[in-house]
């Protein structure tokens, strides 16, 4: 793939992605805090000339597991996470500089399904780690992110480092992204019925370089990859599980296991006598989706770029490459789920999960979303759109892509590359 030019490679040429640090240089640090993992990135950017905007130079990245909201009663420990990773950042900003350098952290669906107390406690605990660092610490710094907000951050980045949202012939894409707890899908309507049909909470307006865009976006909590396990296997909203089993046609027969997630223990095993395989699991999986979601007929023909647990999942069962990404449709998340489910012991080394989360994947997209079987869906990993990503981050599309901030700085410059360089948009 090296004689293939892409055109970002000029927003981020490589002799410039290490971080060395220069008179002009400023950074910040971001915390994602999502329901699997905490992940700080640390941005590193260059100011050129006074007239320019400053441009990403560069990222560090790490990540920790699990989630804040695995700490749900011990919020101490939880920040204790937050405050392992900030100190990295102690040694990547030079000292001079960290009073200056702001730190943010922005939490989704793990803590949204928390108790409004114990979110508030994770995130006070996380907000003193804040202000007992030298780093500058920002109102409303530590808060939980709006899902609405999650869906139209992840379609920004998708679409303006696409170069979809600039100059004429915009042809946005939607993205599709599935976390652990919940999942967003976010595209521009092109029909008039769309946001007509659209319950209102479901529309959002922002502007942006000097166009106004009204979305279609929605973060449906409880539909993420790991909360609907939980879903499927009628364990999801138990504050306590007390040591009770719970079974499904989409596990090994003879599983019998536990599971940590969101603070909460879960014994779970596969049907002993009962039946297993694709027809019975998908109908366990069905009643978890059906007529949960809201489905926007222009969707079912246009394709999509789909990142995080659809990526994962299509990477797992090879359908496609870790480093290249590459188009699916939505049967080929069904193929597989039925090639997995219906030889379950033989995919035994895998995730004793990979039936039901394919299941699901499969059922999400079709019946919860009415996605037609030959939809195509894009999924690339995050290298592919920040080739400067640190290695430890490869395969990973970013979730929450870093604020406006980031899109703002980034405007000159790309404006600036486009004179000279045709852009080569994400395709096949
Ligand atoms: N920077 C990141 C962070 C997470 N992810 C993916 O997001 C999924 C986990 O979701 P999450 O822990 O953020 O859960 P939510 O809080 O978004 O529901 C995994 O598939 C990760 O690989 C990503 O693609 N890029
Ligand atoms: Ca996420």
């Amino acid at each position: 793939h090296s004689n293939r030019v892409m055109w970002f490679q000029d927003l981020f040429p490589p002799n410039v992605c290490p971080i060395n640090a220069k008179a002009n240089t400023f950074y910040g640090i971001m915390f994602d805090a999502g329901s699997t993992g905490t992940r700080i990135h640390i941005y590193t950017f260059v100011q050129k000339s006074p007239e320019n905007l400053p441009e990403l130079e560069g990222e560090i990245f790490e990540s920790v597991k699990p989630g804040l909201s695995a700490y749900a009663d011990q919020p101490e420990k939880g920040a204790e996470t937050v405050k392992r990773l900030l100190d990295m950042a102690i040694d990547a900003v030079p000292p001079h500089l960290w009073k200056k350098t702001p730190v943010v952290l922005k939490a989704t669906a793990g803590l949204r399904l928390l108790s409004e107390e114990k979110a508030q406690a994770l995130l006070l605990e996380v907000k003193e780690v804040f202000e007992e660092s030298p780093f500058l610490v920002p109102e409303n710094s530590v808060s939980i992110m709006d899902g609405s907000y999650e869906g139209i951050l992840a379609w920004i980045t998708v679409n303006f480092l696409t170069g979809q949202l600039s100059g004429q012939n915009q042809h946005t894409v939607g993205t599709l992204d599935l976390g652990g707890a919940s999942t967003q899908i976010t595209f521009l309507p092109r029909f008039e019925e769309t946001l007509k049909e659209s319950p209102g909470d479901f529309l959002t307006s922002f502007e942006m370089f000097n166009s106004t865009y009204k979305l279609y976006t929605h973060s449906y909590l409880g539909f993420g990859l790991k909360a609907a396990r939980l879903a499927t296997l009628g364990a999801l909203n138990m504050e306590a599980a007390d040591g009770q089993m719970f079974r499904s046609s989409c596990l090994p027969k003879q599983l019998e296991a536990e599971w940590h997630f969101g603070g909460v223990k879960y014994r779970y095993g596969g049907n002993k006598e009962g039946e297993t395989g694709f027809k019975p699991c998908y109908l366990e999986v069905l009643k978890v989706v059906k007529g949960k979601l809201h489905q926007p007929d222009e969707i079912r023909g246009s394709s999509f770029y789909a990142f995080s647990y659809y990526y994962d999942r299509a990477v797992d069962t090879n359908l496609i490459d870790y480093e290249q990404g590459g188009v699916l449709e939505v049967r080929d998340f069904e193929r597989k789920a039925k090639e997995v489910c219906d030889n379950m012991e033989r995919y035994n080394s895998a995730s004793p999960f990979l039936c039901m989360d394919l299941t699901y994947i499969t059922a999400l997209l079709k019946e919860g979303f009415g996605f037609r079987d030959n939809t195509l869906l894009q999924s690339r990993p995050r290298s592919f759109i920040f080739p400067c990503a640190a290695d430890t981050h490869k395969g990973r599309v970013d979730a929450i892509h870093k604020t406006f901030l980031i899109h703002k700085n980034f405007k000159g410059k790309y404006q600036q590359e486009k004179k000279n360089k045709k852009k080569q948009p994400l395709q096949g």
